[in-house]
């Protein structure tokens, strides 16, 4: 190779590869080989032997490959006949990658990490000179991956964005503002090549702009995990992220095969974490098999460090004793303000609803089943096997207005203005109404206790000092004693969810 900044790409090449027993070292044999191929005017690229699988490969134009075969099967006929040649046959469709890598080990590895696995090695130690062969269709794919790694040039990074509403189009919008700065920064190019509602999906190659929204409206293509997956392939996209930023029972069941199709994933949805326990395990030993990703911090307290924070105690070592707080951004928006203004509760449910803090229907969160799903989460954290059956919630909306369609409950919500009126009413003094979850139990046995209620505190204690839509989370460990650790911030809202999106992106991206 003359220039050592280039990677050379031989296209249209074919292996063909000749297998038998006992006939590896033998004298003569690779000379017949070479002769045989020779003799037929058929030049001859990278070879390789493979002791294990007693075979010699060797790489021609795909023009000459039935040729080639042809000449070896005529030239080992006796073999063939004993025995001792089993097969000998061509892989059509492969592409060789010729560079000069300081760091052979990193690419193989990123490379094994975007499901490309040569079919053939070649390596030049003294040189630093390697060749490879991979299937013509992860031949660009490759090329991409080994440039970023041995020219330090950004690494391009292919996000799919599944679901756009508040927080999927807040993350849109601001990972298309900071684009360029993390491009300057951190040498990553995000580049968000795919937008699905659960409609459509709209694909971009070149990655979407601004004007994604009206892109996705004019889109045709049906929404489907089938054909984001042909895309990426179609298009040879390397470092694929797909972003689950829906409230969808049915997107979780493709995790499983986004995960095995190369895709790392990063989800605001809290369906996939709150599971039966063997369905959870299930896909964590996939993506550990994969060697795939799965980040989920924006599943409790929105965009605050609570879940990586968690995990580091647990790992660490670190007897995390107990878990209390309020959980919900929209129920503590509804409380706080509540306990202390003199409005209607259900006018105040309608501005929690407006700025966006509660779920799509707000019944997910008024019947406490956001907060139990959240409190799951962090006990799962833990390796507790809870289950959501094991929760014990108490639900702030009648049986009643749980069977109504979303616009009938949204109409209806004045109906629990005089019960909430007389709770306000028959506190004792000086004290404001919380909505909580909590942790706690003997959390080294399997299960821990899980509690989902509304309580009256002081207005001075620290859960009763909560402002506006801020979660409060104090855990408890042994070694921080009888003060918790707390972690506290805006628990709900697009634009603090979609940041916490992002960041997991960013992590992800990082290690790509
Ligand atoms: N809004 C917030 O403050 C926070 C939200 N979250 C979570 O973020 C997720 C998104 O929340 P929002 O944006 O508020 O909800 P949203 O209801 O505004 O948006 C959901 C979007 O998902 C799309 N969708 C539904 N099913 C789909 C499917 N099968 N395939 C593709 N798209 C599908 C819908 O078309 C919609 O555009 C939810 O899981 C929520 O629990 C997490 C933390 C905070
Ligand atoms: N509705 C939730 C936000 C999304 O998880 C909350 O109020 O905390």
């Amino acid at each position: 190779m003359k220039n050592k900044n280039e990677i050379k790409i031989l296209k249209n090449r074919s292996i063909i590869k000749f297998e038998g027993k006992d006939f590896l070292g033998e004298v003569g044999i690779d000379g017949r080989i070479f002769k045989a191929l020779t003799y037929a005017r058929i030049s001859v690229g990278v070879i390789s032997q493979q002791a294990v699988e007693n075979g010699i490969s060797v790489l021609v134009n795909e023009s000459d490959s039935e040729k080639a075969v042809n000449c070896l099967i005529e030239e080992f006929e006796n073999e063939r006949k004993s025995g001792k040649v089993s097969q000998i046959f061509s892989i059509n469709n492969v592409s060789v990658l010729g560079f000069v890598a300081p760091d052979f080990n990193k690419i193989m590895s990123e490379l094994a990490r975007n499901n490309i696995f040569p079919l053939i090695l070649n390596q030049v130690l003294a040189e630093n000179r390697i060749n490879l062969v991979v299937t013509s269709s992860q031949d660009e794919k490759s090329k991409n991956i080994i440039e970023a790694e041995i020219f330090s040039k950004p690494k391009t990074v292919h996000l799919a964005i599944i679901g756009h509403g508040r927080v999927g189009s807040t993350l849109i919008d601001q990972v298309l503002q900071k684009s360029e700065d993390i491009r300057n920064r951190k040498k990553i190019d995000l580049k968000i090549v795919a937008v699905a509602n659960s409609r459509k999906i709209a694909f971009n190659k070149d990655g979407f702009n601004a004007n994604w929204a009206d892109e996705v409206s004019v889109a045709e293509e049906k929404s489907s995990v089938e054909s984001l997956i042909h895309f990426s392939q179609l298009h040879q996209l390397e470092n694929l992220i797909v972003v689950d930023n829906t409230t969808s029972k049915d997107f979780v069941k493709n995790y499983t095969r986004l995960a095995d199709n190369g895709f790392d994933l990063v989800s605001s949805n809290k369906i996939f974490n709150t599971a039966p326990i063997s369905e959870y395990r299930d896909l964590r030993n996939v993506l550990t098999k994969k060697n795939k990703k799965y980040l989920y911090e924006t599943n409790v307290g929105a965009g605050l460090p609570l879940i990586d924070t968690i995990k580091l105690l647990h790992l660490s070592g670190e007897n995390i004793t107990r878990i209390k707080g309020v959980f919900s951004g929209s129920l503590s928006y509804i409380f706080n303000n509540f306990s202390v203004r003199e409005e209607k509760f259900s006018t105040i449910v309608k501005e929690a609803i407006e700025k966006g803090f509660t779920s799509h229907d707000p019944r997910e969160d008024l019947s406490g089943n956001d907060v139990a799903k959240k409190l799951l989460i962090l006990a799962r954290e833990l390796d507790l096997t809870n289950e959501l059956t094991d929760i014990n919630i108490q639900s702030l909306i009648p049986e009643k207005l749980g069977k109504l369609n979303k616009n009938e409950f949204l109409n209806s919500l004045d109906l629990l203005d005089s019960y909430f009126e007389e709770i306000k009413k028959n506190q004792k003094e000086n004290h404001v109404l919380r909505f909580i979850g909590e942790l706690h139990g003997d959390l080294q046995q399997e299960k821990g206790e899980l509690d989902v209620q509304l309580i009256s505190v002081p207005a001075n204690s620290e859960i009763g000092q909560l402002k506006g839509s801020d979660s409060i989370f104090k855990i408890y460990t042994e070694n921080y004693g009888e003060n918790p650790l707390v972690i506290r911030g805006a628990g709900a809202g697009a634009k603090v969810a979609a940041r916490g999106v992002f960041g997991d992106i960013l992590r992800l991206s990082e290690n790509k």
